[in-house]
């Protein structure tokens, strides 16, 4: 059985569910349920609290974990524990806030607090800058009020649309401390054999997600043209049609691109051009 430890609740917690459903996982019904077995897939999920999840990986006592770089890097478990893969979800930037105006670089928290919930990662950001701050302030969250309640000048927190550091008067200063997203830990060094399965399974779902299946009817005339606009992954599969001069075409097409690639194919000639959603690949 491989052993996987996903996020119980909070952020990451219902698209993680999401990714391992469509990737052909039990997942559990109900939120109170700790461990689900999945004997069909030889898979066993553990449900943990994400900050907790670097930890058991790095302990070697789990296989994999879904958790955030953010997160993991926290934890300050990196001799123990790697990023395997990168999810696409989740996604934040980690940035240094304060009441607008107040500050505008790094160097303006010499000898101020700052207060965070990830202290891990704020030690270690410091450490590779010449600033030092008085005393970092540990809290486990509503990071934001910390500054109007004066236990701290600014603040070092999760930022994702911002909307939360609009609503308490704060702005962002600085440089980026890092940008984050889910992402799948392993123990250092463990066997990629065991997971090798799993990891196809949910490399297929990330490109299924930004991939569509277009498919369209040509003059062989204007073939070449046409499949220069979808190249497709490899190369675009052509069919004959009962009328020898036209061809059906199929290719993969980025999702972004789609309504642009449609247009595209419409105004060189293509007609009964159709996107269809893809639900898993492998490659
Ligand atoms: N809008 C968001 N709010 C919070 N976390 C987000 C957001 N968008 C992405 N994330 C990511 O989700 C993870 C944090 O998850 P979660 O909120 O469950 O943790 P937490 O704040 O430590 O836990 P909790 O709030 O339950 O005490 C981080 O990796 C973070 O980057
Ligand atoms: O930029 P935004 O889209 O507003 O999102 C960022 C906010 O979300 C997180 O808080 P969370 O909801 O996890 O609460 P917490 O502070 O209690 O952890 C984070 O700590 C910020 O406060
Ligand atoms: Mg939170």
């Amino acid at each position: 059985m491989l052993r996987i430890a996903v996020p119980n609740k909070g952020a990451l917690s219902e698209a993680a569910r999401e990714i391992f459903t469509e990737a052909g996982y039990r997942q559990r019904r109900d939120s109170r349920e700790l461990v689900m077995r999945d004997p069909d897939n030889q898979v066993e999920f553990f449900y943990l609290r994400p900050r907790d999840i670097a930890v058991y990986v790095g302990s070697g006592t789990l296989d994999l974990g879904l958790t955030g770089r953010d997160l993991f890097q926290d934890a300050q478990v990196g001799d123990t524990a790697e990023e395997i893969m990168a999810l696409g979800f989740g996604r934040s930037t980690f940035r240094f806030a304060a009441p607008a105006g107040r500050y505008s670089s790094l160097a303006d928290l010499e000898g101020k607090r700052i207060a965070t919930s990830y202290d891990g990662l704020l030690e270690d950001y410091l450490a590779t800058q010449s600033v030092t701050p008085e005393r970092i302030v540990h809290l486990d969250g509503a990071v934001e009020s910390s500054v109007s309640l004066g236990v701290a000048d600014a603040i070092a927190d999760v930022v994702e649309t911002g909307s939360t550091l609009k609503a308490a008067g704060m702005e962002t200063f600085g440089d980026p401390i890092m940008t984050s997203e889910a992402i799948l830990i392993a123990p250092s060094g463990a066997s990629e054999e065991a997971r090798s399965v799993l990891m196809r399974r949910l490399q297929g779902v990330l490109v299924a997600r930004r991939y569509v299946m277009i498919d369209y009817d040509v003059r062989r005339d204007l073939l070449d043209a046409a499949a220069a606009v979808t190249p497709g992954l490899e190369s675009p599969t052509i069919s004959p049609l009962q009328d020898e001069d036209w061809v059906a075409v199929r290719s993969m097409v980025q999702k972004d691109q789609m309504n642009k690639v449609m247009d595209d194919l419409y105004a060189l000639g293509a007609r009964a051009i159709l996107a269809s959603a893809i639900h898993a690949i492998r490659l």
